[in-house]
């Protein structure tokens, strides 16, 4: 962990750093990452309550998920996995990779993932540079809301495009977060969904977005205004809309009516009605199949997560399946 927060505070990523942290989605990693420090450099310092369950929750879902023989292991974004893969690393030196005869990759989701990956030591390989037939054994990610479906909402770090195709080239997605995240329903306490979407497009988009029900969808930016709109690892921009509470399927199977009246939609579909939009590359809702469905369906992977694993306020972690 020592090496992670040295690596970002490394001349050469200070200015990328700063811009990360200044927008509130960000402050969460930093948060993550001073707080690790102070714990590694400081044993006596008390460990933020947040990040002890974050911390809870990745090594439980890495002893249950995660294998020297794995081939291939998806890594995603947030200061949440760094716990993910702090675990990983800790469990490669009591198990090697070697000792099974093999090397392991590690499939970032974008650039601040390759460099968690690369300051443990791992070893990261390029979503483009995946052998064609490769599927991932399992991918690891945290989350913005999760909710009671196991849909998720992620983005709120601007890496939304690249975790949703390594989770559906992944055998299972295993996501891992804190008791905050854990809520019935999507956009009940996370305010708005990520979007991200081309430059050119972007106010067309939020036109749109008015017209389907967002209420103050936008563009987001630096805090300082002057730098303007974030940008992805695409160099393409991020729309946060905010909508009404999303549906459950099983809200609509009891007759809500989640098919946009009133600004009132079901996750799926608001889900498809974004990705419609000319201009939008990406949508944050995670939902559908799960890795488990999508293979018996004769699919690679899915966009849900097969388990959630929560880190309780308690000191327990709960896991939450698709039968519970
Ligand atoms: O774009 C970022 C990703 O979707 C993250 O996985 C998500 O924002 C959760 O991040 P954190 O673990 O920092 O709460």
């Amino acid at each position: 962990m020592q090496t992670i927060t040295r690596h970002l505070f490394h001349p050469h990523l200070t200015l990328r750093t700063a811009q990360f942290v200044r927008k509130s989605p960000f402050r969460p990693f930093f948060h993550a990452f001073t707080t690790s420090a102070t714990m590694s450099t400081n044993p006596a310092a008390q460990m933020d309550p947040i990040e002890e369950a974050k911390k809870r929750a990745a090594y439980k879902a890495v002893a249950d998920h995660f294998n020297s023989n794995m081939r291939f292991v998806g890594i995603g974004s947030g200061s949440t996995i760094v716990y993910g893969v702090e675990a990983i690393k800790a469990h490669l030196e009591a198990h090697p990779a070697s000792e099974a005869g093999h090397m392991i990759w590690f499939v970032p989701t974008g650039w601040n993932s390759r460099k968690v990956i690369e300051q443990a030591g791992l070893v990261p390989i390029a979503f483009d540079s995946l052998p064609a037939d490769a599927t991932l054994d399992v991918a690891f990610d945290g989350a913005d809301e999760v909710d009671a479906e196991m849909n998720c909402i992620k983005g709120g770090g601007a890496c939304l495009f690249q975790e949703k195709l390594v989770a559906c080239r992944s055998k299972k997605f295993v996501c891992i977060a804190d008791y905050r995240k854990n809520q019935p329903r999507l956009l009940t306490k996370w305010p708005s969904i990520p979007i991200e979407v081309a430059p050119i497009a972007h106010a067309t988009v939020l036109r749109e977005l008015k017209q389907l029900g967002s209420v103050n969808p936008k563009l987001r930016e630096h805090s300082l205004a002057k730098t303007g709109p974030i940008q992805t690892d695409q160099s393409f921009y991020i729309i946060d809309a905010p909508f009404k509470q999303l549906l459950t399927k099983k809200d609509v199977q009891e007759g809500k009516d989640g098919s946009g009246k009133d600004g009132v939609w079901s996750v799926d579909a608001l889900a498809l009605r974004i990705k419609e939009i000319s201009g939008v590359l990406e949508v944050g809702l995670f939902y559908g199949m799960n890795g488990d469905e999508a293979q018996a369906a004769g699919q690679q992977g899915g966009q849900k997560p097969v388990a959630v694993y929560f880190g309780m306020e308690d000191g327990q972690v709960h896991v939450q399946t698709p039968s519970q």
